[in-house]
């Protein structure tokens, strides 16, 4: 039964949330970035982090979208400038996260979704514990990680057999992760990441009018 609004008392105020930060980490290819972008399409509440890289653009990307796409001068500019909230060489080229977008997000309530590297997840977890909740994706095996990564064809072969051969130390990582995802079948990861969100969303801790809203819930009583 639908008790609302029964009582007559007067509806108080919805408790707020603090906004967290989302990291999905994975060797290359598994499906993170597939993830992410259907996630922010499903979502609400939740920004992307766009990163500055120092790698090429592919032609589907888009400046300020997918990536800033920044020289290595500009990047390690913004770096000594300490405009960067984590960074780090992958497969040769330089990632970073810039710190201002996301700590306005953060404050303003919102969650942000970082489609980035173990080691930014790592520098993440160092900087904030209690507001970085972690996600690892792993692909079902070995040949499908191989199949997604050669069909996407985003590289020379050269760089993808490279980030292949870098893939089972990118996985070394999965255990640092509080949470794993399987991505075989697309749209059951895509579910079992929002249940992941909607989870999170709910801590205690994050619900921070829930002090005021329980104190005048047990005045009123
Ligand atoms: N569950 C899935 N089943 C089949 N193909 C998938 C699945 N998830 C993603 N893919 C495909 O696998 C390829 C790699 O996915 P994606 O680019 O999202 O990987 P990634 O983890 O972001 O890789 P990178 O780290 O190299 O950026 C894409 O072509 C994508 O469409
Ligand atoms: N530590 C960081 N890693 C990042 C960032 N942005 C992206 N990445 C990761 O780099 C690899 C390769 O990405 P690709 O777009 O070239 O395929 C992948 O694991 C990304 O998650 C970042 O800002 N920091």
């Amino acid at each position: 039964m639908h008790e609302h609004g029964e009582t007559g008392s007067t509806p108080q105020e919805a408790p707020q949330r603090k906004g967290f930060m989302l990291v999905l980490s994975s060797p290359s290819g598994a499906g993170k970035t597939s993830l992410a972008r259907k996630l922010l399409e499903v979502e609400s509440d939740i920004a992307p982090s766009i990163s500055v890289t120092t790698r090429s653009r592919r032609p589907t990307e888009t400046d300020g979208v997918d990536y800033w796409f920044v020289t290595p001068e500009q990047f390690t500019a913004m770096r000594d400038r300490g405009e960067l909230l984590e960074w780090a060489n992958v497969f040769g080229n330089l990632y970073g996260t810039p710190k201002m977008p996301v700590e306005q997000t953060l404050e303003a309530g919102s969650d942000v979704l970082f489609d980035i590297d173990w080691q930014g997840g790592a520098q993440l977890r160092k900087a904030a514990p209690h507001d970085v909740v972690c996600v690892f994706i792993l692909p079902p095996s070995a040949e499908a990680l191989r199949h997604r990564l050669r069909s996407r064809a985003t590289e020379s072969p050269e760089v993808i057999e490279k980030r292949l051969a870098g893939a089972p130390h990118e996985i070394d990582a999965w255990q640092d992760y509080q949470y794993v995802i399987v991505n075989d079948d697309f749209d059951q990861s895509l579910a079992n990441l929002r249940a992941i969100l909607r989870a999170e969303r709910l801590r205690r801790e994050r619900q921070t009018r829930l002090p005021e809203f329980v104190a005048q819930l047990q005045q009123e009583l």
